[in-house]
């Protein structure tokens, strides 16, 4: 007997969407499940935005399917059970932030309380306020607070912390931890390879609109070689980068930093070479390395 496979929650299969003469995506699968949070990176251009518009329903795709609760997204069933921050929403500039929370809250069956929304989105003390005179991170603050009020299922988060100053993003970052460890499943689209890592426990790379890697966190760490070795030692890095296996070596806060795709044979030779090397530390690769290693392999269109 098979075991029943749950319904991805989102899903694109075999998608192909164009624009004009742009291949924006090019036979993507990506599946959502429950539970999940899904970061999908990629530089500008890589086809994120089109992927979550699809999924919503604002765009269709060539060929393929996109689904949405296991229907098309265009349902109202489907519909009512996601939440959405897009890049750019059409939020009446002129309604308090509790007034457009209010409204928005009544279009559901079973909406999140007021308090609630406010405390997840960390909205205390802006209800009363025009959202059209609120500061960028105030917006996003509000914006998130309208995405999750329908207690959505699903929550597509495009680029949620663009632009937003540190102390924002990780304020954001844990409302969404908040609502991600509450059973909520999120796909999120982002630049900041720090958000995947805080936040999502999948990773979808998208290049020139393929997937390039799908996987955990770990997994698509893992795809990378190389690993990072860190010293306190007087070794001259310009020396050390020309050393076999070497692919960089600086100095960084006084220590060197060298980073290798052969890190027992080059942490060898950095002690056989330096008998004072002190504080040795060898790590993998983070994700930045990742992405931009899996993302280097990949010709794009125009110059395939
Ligand atoms: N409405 C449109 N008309 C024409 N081309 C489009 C349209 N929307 C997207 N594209 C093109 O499709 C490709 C993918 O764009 P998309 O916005 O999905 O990328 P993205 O990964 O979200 O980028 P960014 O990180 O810059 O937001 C790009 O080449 C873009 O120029």
């Amino acid at each position: 007997m098979h075991a029943v496979q749950p319904i991805p929650l989102a899903q694109l299969r075999g998608v192909v969407k164009r624009f004009g003469a742009v291949t924006a995506l090019e036979r993507v699968d990506l599946e959502l499940h429950a539970g999940q949070v899904l970061a999908l990176l990629g530089a500008n251009g890589a086809g994120k935005s089109t992927a979550i518009s699809l999924l919503l329903g604002l765009l269709e795709p060539h060929e393929g399917e996109a689904l949405l609760l296991g229907s098309s997204p265009r349902t109202l069933a489907a519909r009512q059970q996601a939440g959405v921050m897009l890049q750019s929403g059409a939020i009446a500039d002129t309604l308090r932030v509790g007034e457009l929370l209010d409204l928005t809250r009544s279009y559901y069956p079973n909406p999140r309380s007021m308090e609630e929304c406010t405390a997840i989105a960390g909205l205390e003390g802006l209800l009363g306020r025009r959202y059209g005179r609120l500061s960028g991170g105030q917006q996003r603050r509000a914006q998130l607070a309208l995405a999750i009020c329908g207690r959505p299922r699903v929550l597509f988060l495009d680029e949620p912390t663009t632009g937003l100053d540190i102390e924002v993003r990780q304020s954001l970052w844990r409302g969404v931890r908040e609502l991600a460890a509450g059973g909520t499943s999120i796909l999120l689209t982002t630049h900041y390879l720090e958000e995947a890592e805080v936040l999502a426990d999948r990773v979808v790379v998208l290049a020139h609109g393929r997937v390039v890697a799908d996987g955990s966190l770990e997994e698509v760490r893992a795809r990378v070689s190389q690993r990072r070795i860190r010293c306190a030692s007087a070794l001259d890095p310009a020396e050390v980068a020309r050393w076999p296996g070497v692919r960089s070596a600086t100095r960084q806060d006084g220590r060197l930093e060298v980073v290798t795709d052969d890190a027992e044979d080059v942490a060898r030779r950095l002690l056989a070479r330096d008998p004072g090397l002190t504080g040795l530390d060898v790590s993998r690769a983070g994700l930045a390395e990742a992405f931009l290693e899996i993302t280097r392999e990949q010709p794009s269109q125009e110059a395939a």
